[in-house]
This record gives structure tokens, sequence and C-alpha cells, in this order.
């Protein structure tokens, strides 16, 4: 199964420069990997560039032997799906056909899409009760939850999804999680996620990519990543990681690092 590399990306909006000479351990295929850091440090550039939709970057992406930093954007989309943090608020299309227009994009170019297949998905997602609903009608979660199905209906070998779970409940959450990892381990997809909440990362992903301020500070296994002493330097809080009574790693947050003065993230120009 390939893996996407990053080497020595470096991405800029207009004059200012984002991401920073990031290299990372190649990121495997079959694996759920967490993109961590604190507001503004880069987490949604660097998704947003690996999907191709910022202008300005240097270095290389590679899938496997290919390589994407050159590719078109229609080359790229074949094999790479991004879910942004928020859907467009007003399309008018009902939940079913709008994971089937999702199927039949991806369908011209690998698969035809078959109806069973997106009626399986939403039951799956626990979203068939919606199938006729209205997107610019559902809550914000509800929305969360079909974009979702957009994004795994059409079998990207790159799922890249930023915050999927910030409107969700805690069962939904976990749920997602859940299936995201079947998804990601049956089909050998390379899932990348944003997420803010530390403990879902632990205990729901494989590996992890840890951003500060443009740089990547820190990546590997996750429970290795997510440390005290990287959750002070990022976050700029005490926190001990322990276990739970079940055996799961848990963090828990003391304290702000008072050294740190102000919000970590503000001390990024
Ligand atoms: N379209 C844009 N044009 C100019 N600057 C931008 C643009 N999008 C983001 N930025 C800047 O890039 C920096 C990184 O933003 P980004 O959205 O990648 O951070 P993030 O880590 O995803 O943050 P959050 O956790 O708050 O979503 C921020 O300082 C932001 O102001």
């Amino acid at each position: 199964m390939s893996a996407l590399s990053v080497d020595d990306l470096s991405v800029a909006y207009g004059r200012r420069r984002i991401i920073d000479g990031l290299t990372a351990q190649p990121i495997e295929a079959g694996r759920v990997t967490a993109l961590l850091g604190p507001n503004g440090s880069g987490k949604s550039t660097l998704l947003k560039a690996l999907a191709g939709l910022v202008r300005t970057v240097s270095g290389n992406i590679r899938l496997g032997t290919q390589d994407l930093t050159h590719a078109s954007f229609a080359e790229r989309a074949r094999h790479v799906v991004y879910l942004p943090q928020s859907l467009p608020a007003s399309v008018h299309l009902r939940v079913f056909e709008s994971v089937l227009v999702a199927a039949h994009a991806q369908a011209q170019a690998t698969h035809r899409p078959d109806l069973d297949a997106v009626e399986a998905l939403l039951e799956r997602l626990g979203i068939a009760h919606l199938a006729s609903a209205y997107l610019d009608q559902l809550s914000g979660g509800q929305k969360q939850l079909v974009g979702l199905a957009q994004a795994l209906i059409r079998r990207p070998r790159v799922l890249l999804l930023d915050e999927p779970l910030s409107a969700l409940d805690l069962n939904y959450q976990f749920h997602v999680m859940d299936l995201l990892h079947q998804e990601t381990q049956a089909h050998g997809l390379i899932t990348v996620i944003v997420l803010h909440d530390i403990n879902i990362a632990l205990r729901h992903t494989d590996h992890a990519l840890m951003l500060h301020q443009g740089k990547l500070l820190t990546d590997g296994p996750s429970a290795d990543v997510i440390s005290s002493e990287t959750l002070r330097t990022v976050y700029g809080v005490q926190a001990r990681v322990e276990r739970c009574s079940h055996g799961f790693p848990h963090v828990m947050i003391d304290a702000l690092d008072t050294a740190h003065g102000s919000h970590p993230g503000s001390q990024s120009s």
C-alpha cells in the first residue's frame, strides 16, 4: 500500500509563510493519522496544500511514487478528497441526492455509483432517516455527518478531514471515529484528521503530527506524540497522561502553564 510523503513543504498566503519546510515520516495507508496543534498553527493550510487548494507551495508531496505537487487538480482529485470545516450553507438538495452527486463525481474516474452503496453508507453513519431531508434544513451536526458520507462514498486513496467531529455529540464522535477506523483499514485509505480533542486523538488514532507555529514539532505513534512535554510546549498547559481503569490513556489538564504567559498560538507572526 502507498504512503503519503511530505518533504520540505512550505506554504504561503501571499508573502506570509504559514507552513515552513515541513518534512514528515511517511503517512501510511490503513491507519488513521491525527493532525494536531493550536489555533492558527497551520493545520487547515497543510490539509489544503495536500489537497492542492493552495497555490504558493514549494517542496514535495508524493502518493507512493506519484508526484502530487505538480499533478493537475483533476488528477489529484481522483485520489484525494478534502472535507473542509464547514460545508456550503445553502445547497437545496436532498441528503441522498447530495451523496449520490458526490459518488457520480468520482465514478466518472473510477467506479460506477451504486444506489445501494449510498443507502448502506447513510445507514452505517446513522443518518438513513435523513435521506429525504433537504441539506439546508439540517442541524450543524447532521450536515457534518452528510459531509462525511459525501467524502467516504468517493472511496479516495487519501481522505483529509478538517475537524469532522466539531459539531457532533459524544455518541456520534465515538461512532464516526470507529467507522473511520474500519473504512481506513478495510480499504487501505490514508486518513488524516484535524482534531482539537486530544483524548479522541489518543484513543482513536494510530499516528499523529503535532504542528507548532507552522513547523512540525514531532510525529509518530499518537501515544508518543501526545505527552506532557509536547502539550506544554504546544498548548501551554500542564498536563498528565494517565491510564483509566480500562487501560486507555487519558490526558488530564491540571492548569495553564504560567511560563507561557499568553496563548501559544498568539506567538506566531
Ligand atoms: N486564506 C487565507 N489568507 C491569508 N491567511 C490565511 C488564510 N487562511 C489562513 N490564514 C492564516 O494562516 C494561519 C494558519 O491558519 P490555519 O487555518 O491553517 O490554522 P489552523 O491550525 O487550522 O487553525 P484552527 O485550529 O483555528 O482552525 C493563520 O494565522 C491564519 O490567519
